[in-house]
């Protein structure tokens, strides 16, 4: 079953200090409250991070490198002691609770200690070995099937130090999934992989979250994993900069309509969106075989209060004033831009 409860799944934010309201802590799969990492070099990693995953989500948690989503997670896990702020986990307090709430956590970070020599199934039978509610009679089965569901099955015997970067990340998910889990946390899992690969690891992660396991997945690669995701937390230098659902995130910045027309026609198409309140109408470039285009910004819900018509009613509109039209389009801006535009920097800058 999936629901959407706590901040996460209200409107997007732009994260403000948390409000933490009664009850709320126990409805998500995974919440953060201050969530803070000093190292011992001073720097702070993770700073004050407030993290709101909702159950059946499936949460992009993204980042430029080093912007702290590593030592996040790692704290999420209890790998790593926070110097301030709290974990709930499923609902339970980490690392207080960590025996009875990992076991239903499922997390690739780093990749497990694999044996080399070991083939891929043999290192997963190991690692299922250590599980103390796992029943040993049936290890053979959860390891294949682990290993067909991110497609190393005709690989399973081949030893781990002949895999390549891509079938070892492959391994990785596949100790994660050994048992079903409530919750998966996935560092960077398509690093190493090829566009195939990375295809069919959103194809996983759709799949799991079908099944109603709610996934986090790390990735610098804003693009790769922006479609599968349900919800979107974006890092830049150790703070969380902005969550929530995914459409929300790009909706709020505003959309634009480009309209094509004639160009007998821009004059009015101009006119016309104007009037409908889209002050910044422009009419743009004239193409190659006379037709014009004219662009505006739709303002978004948090823009002041100032509302646009939705973009169906600005096409029969402009029907309606006499424009031809040649093309309409509704351009959403790409959650890259959204954090350029939240940043002013791209989003491959680190520090
Ligand atoms: N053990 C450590 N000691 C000191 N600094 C560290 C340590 N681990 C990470 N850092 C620093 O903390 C910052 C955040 O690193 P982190 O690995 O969490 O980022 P990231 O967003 O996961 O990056 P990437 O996408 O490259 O994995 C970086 O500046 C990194 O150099």
């Amino acid at each position: 079953m999936t629901t959407t409860t706590g901040t996460a799944g209200a409107a997007a934010t732009a994260v403000a200090p948390a409000v933490r309201q009664a009850g709320a802590v126990n409805d998500d799969a995974i919440r953060t409250h201050g969530l803070t990492k000093r190292f011992r070099s001073g720097q702070v990693a993770v700073d004050g991070v407030d993290l709101a995953v909702p159950r059946g989500a499936v949460y992009g948690f993204l980042g430029p490198n080093g912007s702290g989503k590593t030592t996040t997670i790692r704290m999420l896990l209890g790998l790593v002691t926070p110097t301030a702020g709290e974990v709930h986990l499923l609902g339970e307090p980490m690392p207080r609770s960590a025996a009875r709430v990992l076991p239903r956590v499922g997390a690739l970070v780093e990749g497990p200690a694999f044996q080399p020599y070991l083939s891929g199934r043999a290192n997963l039978a190991r690692l299922d070995a250590v599980d103390a509610s796992a029943d040993p009679r049936t290890a053979r089965t959860r390891a294949d099937a682990a290993l067909d569901r991110v497609g190393l099955g005709a690989a399973a015997d081949k030893r781990y130090r002949q895999y390549s970067l891509g079938m070892k990340q492959r391994l990785g998910l596949a100790a994660a999934l050994l048992r079903p889990r409530d919750l998966l946390v996935l560092d960077e899992p398509t690093n190493g992989l090829d566009p195939q690969g990375t295809r069919e690891v959103r194809h996983l992660v759709r799949e799991l979250a079908d099944g109603g396991t709610t996934v986090l997945v790390s990735s610098h690669l804003l693009a790769e994993i922006e479609q599968v995701c349900t919800h979107v937390g974006i890092m830049g230098a150790g703070r969380l900069l902005l969550q929530g659902p995914r459409a929300a995130l790009t909706a709020r910045r505003g959309s634009q309509v480009v309209v094509r027309t004639a160009a007998a026609d821009a004059p009015a198409a101009l006119a016309e969106l104007r009037r409908l309140g889209l002050a910044d109408a422009t009419a743009g470039r004239t193409l190659a075989d006379g037709d014009v285009t004219v662009t505006a910004a739709l303002p978004g819900p948090s823009d002041d209060g100032t509302t646009a018509p939705p973009p169906p009613e600005v096409a029969a509109a402009l029907v309606r004033a006499g424009v031809g039209l040649l093309g309409f389009e509704v351009r959403r801006p790409s959650l890259e831009e959204v954090f350029v535009e939240l940043t002013g920097e791209g989003f491959d800058v680190a520090r």
